[in-house]
């Protein structure tokens, strides 16, 4: 849009010539010869800078009439840049004007080349001005929300979400079996976890499960639990899984990964409603939901004789896709957003914001780690940017899609080189748990246990 500028002086022959210099600057002008026209053109319309005269009548020398104009101006809209001109100009007006609120001064008879860049270091300048407030009510709106920061909150902006959360919403008032299907760290946990926290199983309790994690001969003491000697390692009686969430919801995050024979054990359960702690007969009813997690194609796996197409049908009464974080670019500002401001919490630090190109950058990436990944990334540009703004080239990603860390860093411990390492394989493989773990020689608990280690879970 065209800048529009307030010339004001009571010479004619001057307003003409400054017309015709900055209308030929493509600015759009309006010309007053009065200091009351000047106040009135204010009130009514958008004015982004004002040229002033210092001196009305032609016989007044002091500026005194100009500067009170100054003030008038600014009491209207701090904003506008003023630039006082005089024919007569001394140091001391030129001071007063500037005291006054004025961001320049131009001396009768002017210099065309000096006005002009005078008139566009003041648009620059209103610009980033401009700009720095809106950083600055972005940044105290997070700060005002400190309080509000929670883990728990999802973020949902995109169409794709929202209709998935309504969709979740609704299914959560039913018992249904929920199978939530999508690559590593799109939120699957984490949606479940909030379809127990709005269903009529809400009073109790949420009980996760990583199938990839349990060592395959531990597979029933965890999932039903054990009575004392029930074999050599069995010192204490142990609740099981199914037990600690009675009446409430069973989260069985990795379902890919639970071996053929325990997917037995696991439908029988299903089937029948029952099940028995190891070293005991009795009986115990399942009053769970079940909700479960993959990021694997599990009719492959059917196809492959690695699932049981049984167990499959019986926790996918409904079945939800969870879309990639590419799939919903739209969030990925709130999302970044909402990690900074969690992370500053956290770490008690200031919370900074993101400038435009730094957000056009995050949503052009493609994301094979999805949120985990973005919220990671926050974490460390809290650290090493330590910038109150983070611009894109504070950003370190790849075209390709992985992260630029280096392995030949000589301050890297062996721990970080192992983290490193992982996340660099996990993106690799494109978040896919069995491969990773295959790739670096990790058993399938080993692979999980240092992934909590990392945190990268
Ligand atoms: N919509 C969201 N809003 C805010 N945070 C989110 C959202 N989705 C995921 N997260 C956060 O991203 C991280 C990864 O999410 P989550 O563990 O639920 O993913 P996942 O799909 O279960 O991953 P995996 O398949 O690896 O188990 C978590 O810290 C979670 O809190």
């Amino acid at each position: 849009m065209k800048k529009r500028i307030l010339i004001a002086d009571d010479d004619i022959n001057i307003i003409a010539s400054l017309k015709y210099v900055l209308a030929e600057q493509g600015f759009d002008i309006i010309a007053v010869t009065t200091p009351q026209s000047v106040l009135e053109h204010l009130e009514q319309q958008t004015v982004d800078l004002v040229l002033l005269d210092m001196n009305f009548q032609q016989d007044t020398t002091s500026g005194a009439e100009g500067l009170q104009l100054v003030s008038a101006v600014q009491r209207i809209d701090a904003n506008i840049p003023v630039i006082v001109m005089t024919g007569w100009a001394t140091i001391d007006i030129a001071v007063e004007a500037m005291q006054a609120g004025a961001k320049d001064f131009i001396q009768k008879p002017w210099n065309n080349e000096r006005l002009l860049s005078a008139i566009k270091t003041q648009f620059a300048l209103a610009q980033s001005n401009q700009m720095a407030e809106r950083l600055n009510q972005q940044n105290k709106l997070l700060t005002g929300q400190t309080q509000l920061a929670d883990e728990n909150a999802i973020v949902a902006y995109s169409a794709k979400m929202k209709e998935l959360m309504a969709t979740l919403t609704d299914l959560a008032q039913s018992d249904m079996s929920i199978l939530l299907s999508g690559s590593n760290g799109t939120g699957k946990s984490m949606l479940a976890a909030y379809v127990h926290s709005v269903s009529a199983r809400a009073a109790h309790s949420f009980v996760p499960v990583n199938m990839g994690a349990i060592p395959e001969s531990l597979f029933e003491s965890e999932m039903f639990g054990h009575k004392k000697g029930a074999f050599t390692d069995a010192k204490e009686n142990r609740i099981g899984r199914f037990e600690m969430a009675e009446q409430g919801t069973l989260f069985l995050d990795e379902l890919a990964n639970i071996p053929l024979a325990q997917q037995a054990k696991l439908l029988r359960v299903l089937e029948e409603r029952k099940y028995e702690v190891v070293g005991s007969s009795k009986s115990h009813d399942a009053d769970v939901r079940i909700i479960s997690a993959t990021n694997s194609d599990l009719l492959e796996q059917i196809a492959n004789n690695q699932f049981r197409q049984d167990l499959y049908y019986r926790l996918n009464t409904v079945e939800i896709r969870v879309p990639s974080l590419a799939e919903r670019v739209e969030d990925i500002p709130y999302l970044a957003q909402h990690f900074l401001q969690l992370f500053s919490v956290k770490y008690h630090r200031s919370c900074p914001a993101l400038s435009d190109a730094a957000l056009t950058k995050l949503q052009q990436y493609d994301w094979p780690g999805n949120i985990r990944e973005l919220s990671h990334l926050m974490e460390r540009l809290l650290f090493t940017s330590k910038k109150a703004v983070i611009d894109s080239q504070d950003i370190m990603l790849t075209a390709n899609g992985e992260r630029e860390n280096s392995l030949d860093d000589p301050q890297l411990t062996m721990n970080e080189i192992e983290k490193v390492t992982l996340i660099k394989r996990l993106a690799f493989h494109r978040g896919n748990a069995t491969e990773t773990a295959k790739s670096l020689g990790f058993s399938r608990s080993g692979y999980y246990r240092r992934l909590a280690k990392y945190e990268l879970d």
